[in-house]
């Protein structure tokens, strides 16, 4: 029997492809869209502007941009099988797998007849999605049935209006503003790639969609916001988070919202969400929640030399804004459908069916053996 050596390196390293959407790591630390960089998006741009430039490869004028963020907003409303199915979902599921089902479901009520129709696809998932996870939130938590045609023109506000039921702050609406633009893509990451995958068989925008929201679920990808949550709440000052990443790194745990497949000195994103979660935890007065995220990130560079990723920070500035943890990776989904579908559309433009090859390590070949002799 040869012997066993399953999995993989992870396709680390190796180009899988092209695209003309992103750069990731190129100078060790950079990220661009379209040619322009992640800080200069995040401090000018609004996160529909920057869904445009992915759909189109240049920034929209204001007349481009005020008609696509009215479009978008058309596109906020559910149809009644969806809300209905939506219903039916308990309260305890996890988000991710509602907005799974819900792509599916509207899948089968808004059917993608043909490629034409991507561009619709993509900007009715845009416009919808925040809909569906915000009317199942609250139908399952108090029984409400929510309006989801609310809140202004950006899909910022209209999260926060739906969650809150009240328009958002100017500063909490920017904040998820820049969040979803620092989301919104990430080149041939896990979930994407998963979406390629599936588009490069010629199937349909909804059941790549639905893939890569599976893929993004899991704690080594965009679980990992709601993961390192669920890490820092645990500590209620900076001498107890020392000691227990400590001891965590002693049993050899992974610490959720550090390292990075790709980047190797830091994560770009970082420093924007991070600036932004602390201007929003002074504004609450928080005395834990930062100064704790702080110090594990010093106690991991220290350690490790690990850094945080887009994650990590995203934990503290979600929570100041009153999003409960279980949202955070759904608000990851909201974002990055911009990126899925941007890459749908690319890998469709010039397909070819993805399929790598695997290195066989299993037994040599062998003669069949009769039941009755095994
Ligand atoms: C938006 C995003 O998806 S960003 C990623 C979000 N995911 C996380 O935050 C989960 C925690 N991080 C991780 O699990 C990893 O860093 C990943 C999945 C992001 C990248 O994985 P890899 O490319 O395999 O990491 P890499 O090769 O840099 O790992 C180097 C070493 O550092 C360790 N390491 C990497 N990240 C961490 C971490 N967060 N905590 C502890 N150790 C870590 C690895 O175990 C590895 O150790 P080894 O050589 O002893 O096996
Ligand atoms: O690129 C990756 O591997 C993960 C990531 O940061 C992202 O998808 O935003």
């Amino acid at each position: 029997m040869a012997e066993k050596k399953l999995g993989g390196a992870g396709l680390r390293g190796q180009s899988a492809g092209s695209t003309a959407l992103c750069t990731v790591g190129q100078s060790g630390t950079g990220l661009t869209y379209c040619g322009y960089d992640i800080s200069e998006l995040a401090e000018h741009a609004t996160f529909e502007e920057v869904a445009y430039l992915l759909f189109n490869g240049e920034l929209p004028d204001a007349g481009e941009l005020s008609g696509y963020k009215e479009r978008l907003k058309a596109f906020r409303g559910l149809p009644e099988p969806l809300k209905i199915c939506l219903e039916q979902i308990p309260a305890d599921a996890h988000p991710m797998d509602v907005l799974r089902t819900g792509t599916s479901v509207l899948g089968n009520l808004e059917t993608e007849k043909n490629f034409g129709e991507q561009q619709d696809v993509a900007d009715r998932l845009l416009g919808a999605l925040p809909s569906m996870l915000l009317y199942w939130y609250h139908f399952s938590h108090n029984g409400e049935r929510i309006e989801t045609e609310v809140g202004d023109d950006s899909i910022a506000g209209h999260f926060l209006t739906m969650l809150h039921g009240k328009e958002p702050s100017a500063d909490h609406r920017r904040c998820l503003d820049v969040s979803l633009i620092l989301y919104a893509e990430h080149e041939f990451n896990a979930s994407t790639f998963t979406a390629r995958v599936c588009a490069s068989t010629l199937s349909d925008m909804h059941s790549c969609v639905t893939g890569a929201i599976g893929s993004l679920r899991g704690p080594l990808h965009g679980g990992a916001n709601e993961a390192a949550m669920d890490m820092i709440e645990q500590f209620s000052s900076v001498e107890e988070a020392v000691e227990g990443v400590k001891g965590m790194l002693a049993r050899k745990d992974k610490i959720m919202g550090f390292g990075h497949a790709i980047y190797r000195e830091s994560d770009p994103r970082n420093a924007i969400i991070k600036q932004w979660s602390k201007k929003l935890g002074a504004e609450v007065g928080d005395r834990v929640l930062y100064p704790v995220s702080e110090a594990i990130e010093q106690l991991m560079w220290d350690e490790k030399k690990l850094f945080c990723n887009a994650d990590f920070f995203h934990a503290s500035a979600y929570n100041f804004m009153g999003i409960p943890t279980k949202l955070f990776t759904p608000i990851f989904v909201c974002s990055r459908v911009s990126g899925w579908t941007a890459h749908v559309m690319e890998q469709r433009a010039n397909n070819r069916i993805i399929r790598p090859s695997a290195d066989y390590v299993g037994a040599e070949p062998r003669s069949w053996i009769p039941l009755e002799d095994r």
